[in-house]
């Protein structure tokens, strides 16, 4: 018998594509493994560099509101929906399993209409727009948070937490700390605003580094375009577009984080036990899922959450003392907590279809 095979879906940002990351790495030899992405996401980009064939589909960005790119953007759908199928009818994978985001509705109304199984995952607290309208094709469903099983069929929902990528539990304090030149007589600062970045959060730690750098070594993941030039010379600063492999060590060698709200990367620093303070994208941006998620997080003591209309230099400083005087305690409620199989048991539900 020939391997079975498996066609991923995800993507726009990183948070749609690294839990597919996870699982890939974990699928045994005897699965081909695709990935159906949009032709220019950052999904292109993480995908290739692990050598999973990828193929390239239009895809539009869907809104709650009317917009006349809605227009646009429906065709680009339908014009996905059509490419899709013609590259599932070729590959016939056994499954398809998504991530979410724009870009995976038309691989998943193309799966439906070729009767291929689909599961997806649920990242979040509140369904985003692509999983609402996906979840009705869904052959199984799982979800990151608990109180995310309401907004789906029960029958086929799971909570089963969020998969985290092997590696990033690995990382070595010593070889993050070497890697960015750093001493040990200050705690390291690391700034995660989300996969693509996060202007205002970028601008306020930048005019606070005179603060900042007298106690903290810090480094900044600002995103992609989102480095400056002239703050390459501050000692004790690091900026970094995005980080691949090195990731792991860095948040080895990090004794608080600032993170946007986002899902993938608040359970790894829980996974990692890291004291967050989370600044959660609003609701003028956004359905309001970070926000909700930072809630969860503060309400079981892993984080303080800060909202943006409140961030200044002067709450940002007083946040982070409220942290690093309470680091201890954060640390503590993030050990007791049990910590999730949700990537086991992705691979063995996968494995173990049909
Ligand atoms: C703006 C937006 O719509 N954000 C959503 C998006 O966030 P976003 O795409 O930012 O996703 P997450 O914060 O959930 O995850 C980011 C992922 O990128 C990785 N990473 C990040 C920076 C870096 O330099 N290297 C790296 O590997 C992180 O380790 C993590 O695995 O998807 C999440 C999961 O559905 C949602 O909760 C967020 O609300």
């Amino acid at each position: 018998m020939g391997n079975k095979s498996i066609v991923f879906t995800g993507g726009g940002s990183a948070g749609h594509v690294t839990p597919n990351m996870a699982i890939i790495k974990e699928l045994d030899k005897g699965w081909d493994i695709f990935y159906i992405g949009s032709r220019k996401g950052i999904e292109k980009e993480l995908i290739q560099k692990i050598n999973i064939p990828y193929y390239g589909i239009n895809s539009g960005k869907l809104r709650r509101y009317f917009d006349f790119q809605n227009v646009k953007d429906a065709f680009n759908v339908i014009k996905g929906y059509f490419e899709a199928k013609i590259i599932l009818k070729k590959l016939k994978p056994n499954l398809v399993f998504s991530k979410g985001g724009f870009v995976s509705v038309p691989v998943i109304l193309a799966a439906k209409t070729l009767r291929i199984p689909v599961f997806i995952h649920e990242s979040d607290i509140t369904p985003g727009l692509a999983n609402k309208i996906s979840q009705r094709f869904a052959t199984k469903i799982f979800t990151s948070f608990e109180e995310a099983k309401k907004f789906f069929p029960e029958h086929k929902t799971t909570v089963i937490g969020s998969p985290i990528r092997k590696e990033i539990l690995s990382g070595s304090a010593a070889r993050g700390r070497a890697f960015l030149g750093f001493h040990s007589n200050l705690p390291v600062l690391t700034i995660m605003g989300g996969s693509l970045g996060a202007k205002k959060i970028n601008e306020i730690i930048r005019t606070s580094l005179p603060e900042l750098t007298l106690k903290y070594q810090i480094v900044h993941l600002c995103g992609k375009g989102n480095k400056e030039e002239r703050y390459s010379n501050v000692s004790g600063y690091r900026q970094y577009e995005y980080l691949h492999d090195e990731l792991s060590d860095i948040l080895a060698a990090s004794d608080i984080v600032i993170t946007r709200g986002g899902s993938n990367a608040i359970f790894e620093f829980l996974a990692l036990n890291i004291p967050m303070l989370i600044i959660p994208l609003g609701l003028d941006q956004s359905r309001g899922d970070q926000i909700l998620n930072a809630k969860a997080f503060q309400e079981k003591g892993y984080c303080l959450m800060l909202e943006e209309e409140k961030l200044d230099r002067e709450t940002l400083m007083e946040h982070l003392d409220s942290i690093y005087k309470n680091k201890e305690k954060f640390e503590k409620n993030m050990k007791s907590t049990q910590k999730s199989s949700a990537l086991k048991i992705l691979v063995k539900e996968i494995e173990d279809w049909n």
